[in-house]
């Protein structure tokens, strides 16, 4: 409040932002914590203005010589090693947030990191390249780094390095403000290839991470966004992330291959939506699509920023994935009927005659087959089968419409379609909906009925053993294959209580920031 009372007495612009810089620099403002809690103790002082009081505050920070006094320098500093530096750092219990290697050729023991936001690196004293002679005295040249990190572990208090500056300029390091979402799970301390364990930063699936150095093509740094610790941890480069989950692929794709056509009734088959016409609705949708990675799509890191959708802007596309019989329809029609301005589903065409009291655009948008060919060929359908000799699919334009009325739009597809609606345009935001565990299946899904996939006939039945165990199994499958593409999972064990977690998620959805693909914020 300071600066608007002392308005008034400024004339000039420089000193109104002088007085604001001053008054919101937070080393003063820690001194005068400090001034306070000595004016208690010395209460039989008259009092400063507090104004003169903050003057000299502020005279103090400006001679910056609220630095601690550190001990004298040791007497024995060889004189003729002028590019030698002394170091001493004061060490608590932090570590210090450098690592150490031993020059292969030279035989030298080099700063090999320091670690952004570290002790090290806020000293502004150390920086790599730089090449340790000694720590507290005692040569460093024919140890091993290990013996070195040891001696570093039991020092206490000043530590006193001697070290040979690099030439090397380092530029100033600004804060980065690179963010990645984490796409895979991450544990140092099961990384055989890190460099030192201690110095690793472990993250899940989903975590969101702020980059602060790519400058090693192995290991970047980083820390977990919004963490007030400001030193970072290696975390493995996406390149070289990449390379490593390549060389271990082989035997990862042939499993998830062959669990999915084995258990490919497991996966969804139908456009879901149009229970209106249950016949049709099943086993009709075989993926045309390989179900196999291809080598771009492994999941490492995606960059991302934050995106909040302003009041007058389409909503985002909601997507919902999740094993037959797990509930996706169950969820949808109570959205529905909760909100029914609001939320909607896709109508999707057919290549199929129009039955009795059907309409066109209302069950079914129906069109000739020719034409439904042509659409396929024009990339029209996001997903599209055919049953019993009649195509069936949802276009993008179905999708469109519902967003250009300012509606939110329900989506149930098959995973392996994400990918292709991941686009600025429909910024997805993907739910997947999860079966509990076997036990709750058969107590929640007593009186429920499943349209059995083998069943041609498309008659509900109630669900058996078999039935429950593919659907756990398909969703197993499904996270472990794209979990990363998962930005919601909600278990749908009591109904109304999964309801109600998704309809929260996706007001949240509609009223907050979430992370997104950064090129979806470029508009
Ligand atoms: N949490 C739940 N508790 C009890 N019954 C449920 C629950 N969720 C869904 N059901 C019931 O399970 C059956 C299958 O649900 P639903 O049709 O929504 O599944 P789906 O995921 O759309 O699968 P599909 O379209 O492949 O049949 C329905 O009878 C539904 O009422």
């Amino acid at each position: 409040a300071l600066p608007s009372q002392l308005q008034p007495h400024v004339s000039r612009p420089e000193d109104s932002t002088f007085l604001q810089d001053m008054f919101g620099e937070r080393s003063l403002q820690s001194l005068v914590k400090v001034k306070k809690k000595k004016k208690k103790k010395k209460k039989s002082l008259p009092l400063k203005s507090p104004v003169q009081s903050l003057l000299s505050v502020h005279d103090t920070v400006a001679q910056k010589n609220y630095d601690p006094e550190l001990p004298p320098l040791p007497d024995d500093i060889d004189d003729d090693e002028d590019s030698v530096k002394i170091i001493r750092l004061v060490k608590n219990k932090e570590p210090l947030g450098a690592t150490i290697r031993r020059d292969e050729q030279t035989g030298a023991i080099l700063v090999a990191r320091i670690m952004r936001g570290g002790a090290a690196d806020r000293s502004g004293l150390i920086h790599v390249g730089d090449e340790l002679k000694e720590v507290n005295g005692i040569p460093v040249a024919d140890k091993k780094p290990e013996e070195i990190i040891r001696i570093l572990a039991q020092s206490q208090g000043a530590i006193t390095f001697k070290v040979v500056p690099t030439i090397k300029e380092e530029t100033p390091s600004k804060e980065p403000q690179m963010f990645v979402k984490a796409l895979f799970d991450y544990d140092p301390k099961e990384d055989k290839a890190i460099p030192c364990k201690e110095a690793g930063l472990a993250f899940k699936k989903g975590s969101i991470l702020q980059i602060m150095s790519q400058d090693d093509a192995t290991w970047w740094q980083a820390k977990h966004q919004g963490d007030a610790n400001p030193r970072a941890g290696l975390i493995p480069s996406k390149q070289f992330q990449e390379r490593r989950f390549a060389l271990r692929r082989p035997a990862a794709t042939l499993q998830s291959q062959r669990a999915s056509s084995r258990r490919s009734s497991g996966f969804r088959r139908s456009f879901r939506l149009s229970r209106r016409d249950k016949k049709t609705n099943k086993s009709m949708y075989e993926c045309k699509k390989s179900d196999m990675y291809d080598m771009a799509d492994v999941p490492t890191y995606e960059e991302v920023a934050k995106y909040q959708r302003e009041s007058k802007a389409k909503h985002r596309l909601v997507v919902l994935v999740g094993p037959t019989g797990v509930g996706l329809n169950e969820l949808k029609k109570k959205l529905l009927i909760a909100d029914p301005r609001h939320f909607s589903v896709t109508i999707p065409h057919t290549s199929r005659a129009k039955k009795g009291q059907e309409s066109d655009g209302v069950e079914y948008h129906f069109i000739s087959k020719h034409l439904f060919e042509t659409d396929i060929h024009n990339n029209k359908f996001i997903e599209h089968g055919e049953y019993k000799g009649n195509y069936y699919g949802t276009s993008l334009d179905s999708i469109r419409s519902i967003l250009s009325k300012g509606k939110v739009c329900l989506l149930d597809v098959q995973p392996h379609t994400i990918k292709h609606l991941r686009t600025a345009e429909f910024k997805p935001y993907v739910v997947f909906v999860k079966p509990p565990t076997i036990e709750r299946l058969r107590e929640t899904r007593k009186n429920a009925e499943i349209f059995s996939a083998k069943d041609d006939k498309g008659s509900a039945k109630p669900f058996t053993e078999e039935d429950f165990q593919e659907m756990i199994k398909a969703g197993q499958v499904m996270e472990s294959q794209y979990g990363h593409l998962f930005e919601k999972v909600i278990v749908n064990d009591d109904l109304s209580a999964a309801f109600g977690e998704l309809y929260q998620a996706l007001r949240k959805v509609e009223n907050e920031a979430h992370w997104v693909p950064v090129s979806w914020t470029h508009s």
